[in-house]
C-alpha cells in the first residue's frame, strides 16, 4: 500500500469531519445496510453506545454500486476512498493467505475461500475523536472486538488505541502511514479458537482530536461463518456455533456488543478459551 495513498485517505477523512454539521448530517442513517452512515455522539443518533466519537461508515461491497452514495465532499473523497478500498482489500488478501498457511490449511481450500473473500464484506469506518474537556469521564470507544476476520487500521500520530493483553490495557504507540492488523471475531470462530480476537478500546484526551480509519473484512454478509472442519478433531472439538450477519444484528438489537459478549454467546463449550 503506497504511503501516499494512506496520507491522502487520512486527509479526506479529516476534511469530512471539518465540514459543517449540516453537511455531515446529510449522511445520517439508522439503516445498518446503507452504503453510507454518519453518526455522532453529539446527537443521539449513534450506535446505541454513548462514546466521544464521530464516525462515517462507508460500505465498500460491492464497490461500484456503493461509492456513488458516499459523500460528495470533500471533492476527492469518493475517488480516494475507492482507491484506498481496493488497495486495502489487496493487503487483506495477502495477510489472509499467510493466515491460512499458519493454520495448515491447504492451497485448494485457500483458493476456494479466496474467491469468497474477493466478494466479501468490506466496511471502511472513518473515526474522529474530538478533544474532550473531561476525558476521564468518557471513552472514544468502549472495549469491544471487531466482527470480521481482520481489521486493517490506520491512525494519525495521536495516542488513543489500547489493546487488552494479559488483563492489562496496553496503549498502542501510533505509527502514522502504517497499517495495524487486528484479529476479529470471525477469524476466532473460523480458526476454532487458534486465533483470538483482540479486545480493544479508544481513550480521548483534552487537547488533541484524533483520526483513525478501520477497514473490516469478512465473507459475504449472507454467508455463514463456522469453524473450519479441518481444525476440528478429537482433541479440539467444535468450539463455536455457526454464525452469520443476521445473528450478529439480532444480538446487537437486544444487547450491546462490548467486551466480546457476542463471541461469548457463540461459544459451545463455556470454558476459559
Ligand atoms: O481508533 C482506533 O484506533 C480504533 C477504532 C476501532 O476500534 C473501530 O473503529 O472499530
Ligand atoms: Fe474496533
Amino acid at each position: 500500500m503506497p504511503r501516499e495513498l494512506i496520507r491522502r485517505t487520512m486527509s479526506v477523512t479529516k476534511g469530512f469531519f471539518e465540514l459543517s454539521f449540516d453537511e455531515r448530517s446529510k449522511y445520517m442513517s439508522n439503516d445498518i445496510r446503507s452504503p453510507v452512515r454518519y453518526g455522532t455522539s453529539f446527537n443521539q443518533n449513534n450506535d446505541g453506545v454513548f462514546s466521544w466519537r464521530d464516525f462515517l461508515k462507508l460500505n465498500c461491497q460491492p464497490l461500484n454500486s456503493c461509492f456513488p452514495h458516499w459523500p460528495s465532499s470533500p471533492i476527492d473523497l469518493r475517488e480516494v476512498g475507492m482507491e484506498y478500498a481496493k488497495e486495502n482489500k489487496r493487503v487483506f488478501m495477502v495477510i489472509m493467505e499467510a493466515v491460512f498457511e499458519s493454520l495448515g490449511l491447504g492451497l485448494g481450500l485457500g483458493l476456494e475461500m479466496k474467491r469468497e473473500f474477493e466478494e466479501g464484506s468490506q466496511m471502511m469506518v472513518m473515526n474522529c475523536f474530538p478533544a474532550c474537556p473531561e476525558p476521564e469521564l468518557t471513552m472514544g470507544m468502549p472495549a469491544h472486538s471487531d466482527y470480521g476476520f481482520l481489521t486493517l487500521l490506520v491512525q494519525d500520530d495521536v495516542e488513543g488505541l489500547q489493546v487488552q493483553f494479559e488483563d492489562e490495557w496496553i496503549t498502542v504507540q501510533p505509527l502514522p502511514d502504517s497499517i495495524l492488523v487486528n484479529v476479529g471475531d470471525h477469524l476466532e470462530i473460523f480458526s476454532n479458537g487458534k486465533y483470538k480476537s483482540v479486545l480493544h478500546r479508544v481513550f480521548v484526551n483534552s487537547s488533541k482530536s484524533r483520526i483513525s480509519i478501520a477497514s473490516l473484512h469478512s465473507l459475504p454478509s449472507e454467508k455463514v461463518v463456522s469453524p473450519s472442519p479441518f481444525l476440528i478433531n478429537e482433541e479440539t472439538p467444535k468450539l463455536y456455533m455457526d454464525t452469520d450477519f443476521e445473528a450478529f444484528l439480532n444480538f446487537m438489537a437486544i444487547t450491546d456488543s462490548t467486551n466480546k459478549s457476542f463471541l461469548q454467546s457463540r461459544k459451545l463449550i463455556h470454558q476459559n478459551l
